[in-house]
């Protein structure tokens, strides 16, 4: 039996916690957090077994710790681990969506007892805090590893067997790669959906009906601006000089399309188009959950009384025709989330729309 020690209680750590407890139940979980409302909820919904009474009796009582707060209170925990006078050897791992701080501070570690394997699971979500937590998170999502030193085979795997119930694909990266890598398709990405955001908004004042006309592109294109501005901050500055120097390039290649256009370029735009089509065409498609992935939409439901009754209700007042319905986690007072399951795309559509406009949070991807 482990005893494993989550730090930051969150989308993410909440989420892992969820994951062990389901699946390794006789695994202690010793959970701490900040907010004295998220562990209560934490230990009230047996996400955690125990709260850890501060950082280092934590540390003291596990075997793998697991740091999942945002990257700048993680570094200040790795470095609280140097002073422990530790009698067995801990794993610890993190969660961080950047990779080089985290490393450079890990390799200063002279604490011989810290095993020190650095983790970011590749999957997450626009919302935070662990109402939002789900075992199912990373399923199918690959998982980085970033060992601190090679000689850590049997602390690996040790993690490994923690997280395998996760179903996510573990993938050894140097701290460098992840961030180039994650840099393009994750943490850039934010730049310029929270920038789209502004121009939409700035052209609102001049032509108010704007946010009515905001419809399945803008929305597709821009869920990630509705995300955490605390933790993309964070982010961003972390992994600044990768950030500065794809700004740069954007920049130039965004004028570039400017000129194409101007010169009235057909050809050229056409291509560029294409280009883009081939490539996001050809990558690779997500699978989640169980089901194969026919149309699904995620409908946001809280535990209430006909809640269910009420979403169907309104699909078949809109002849939507339902393949499938199953729900991931819903638990007493906790919201869950119905995947929803249609033939076409076009149905899949319908059924956005109509709850949406019932003031459902629904989303294509869970
Ligand atoms: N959100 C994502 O999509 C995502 C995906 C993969 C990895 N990550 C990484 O996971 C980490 C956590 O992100 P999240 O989305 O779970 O954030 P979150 O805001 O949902 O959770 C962070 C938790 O840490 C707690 N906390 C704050 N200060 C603390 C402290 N000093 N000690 C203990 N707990 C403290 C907060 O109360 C909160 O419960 C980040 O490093 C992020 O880079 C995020
Ligand atoms: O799905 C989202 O909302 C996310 O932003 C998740 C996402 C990503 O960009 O894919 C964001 C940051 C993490 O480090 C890992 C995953």
């Amino acid at each position: 039996m482990s005893r494993v020690f989550i730090v930051g209680l969150g989308l993410i750590g909440a989420s892992l916690a969820k994951n062990i407890k389901m699946n390794q139940p006789k695994t202690i979980i010793i959970g701490l957090d900040s907010n004295s409302e998220t562990t209560r909820y934490a230990l009230k919904y047996h996400i955690i077994d125990e709260e850890a009474p501060s950082f280092e009796q934590g540390v003291h009582q596990a075997d793998v710790i697991i740091l999942g707060t945002h990257i700048q209170i993680t570094l200040d925990y790795i470095k609280r681990l140097n002073a422990l006078d530790l009698q067995t050897e801990k794993i610890v791992t993190d969660v961080s969506s950047v990779k080089k701080p985290i490393m450079d501070v890990a390799k200063e570690l002279t604490n011989s007892s810290v095993k020190f394997i650095g983790g970011h699971p590749m999957a997450g979500s626009h919302k935070h805090g662990i109402e939002a937590a789900k075992s199912h998170l990373f399923e199918n999502a690959y998982y980085i590893l970033t060992p601190v030193t090679s000689g850590l085979d049997k602390q690996i795997q040790i993690l490994k067997d923690l997280l395998k119930p996760t179903k996510s694909y573990f993938i050894e990266l140097s701290e460098k790669e992840h961030d180039k890598m994650t840099g393009i398709v994750s943490h850039f990405p934010h730049l310029i959906a929270s920038s789209l955001v502004h121009q939409a908004r700035n052209w609102q004042d001049e032509y108010p009906f704007i946010p009515k006309l905001a419809a399945g592109g803008f929305r597709d294109i821009t869920r990630i601006a509705s995300s955490n501005p605390d933790l993309w901050e964070d982010i961003l500055f972390q992994n600044k000089g990768e950030m500065v120097q794809f700004l740069s390039e954007w920049i130039d290649e965004m004028k570039n399309v400017r000129e194409l256009l101007i010169s009235n370029n057909h050809e050229d735009v056409h291509q560029y188009l294409d280009l883009a089509k081939t490539y996001r065409d050809g990558l690779p498609k997500k699978k989640k959950g169980a089901l194969p992935n026919f149309y699904d939409i995620f409908v946001d439901l809280y535990d209430r009384p006909g809640e269910l009754y009420k979403v169907m209700k309104k699909l078949a007042e809109n002849e939507v025709n339902i393949i499938n319905i199953n729900i991931l986690e819903i638990r007493e007072n906790m919201t869950g989330v119905l995947r929803v399951t249609l033939q076409t795309e076009e149905e899949q559509w319908t059924a956005m729309k109509v709850l949406e406009n019932n003031g459902y949070e629904v989303s294509l991807e869970e």
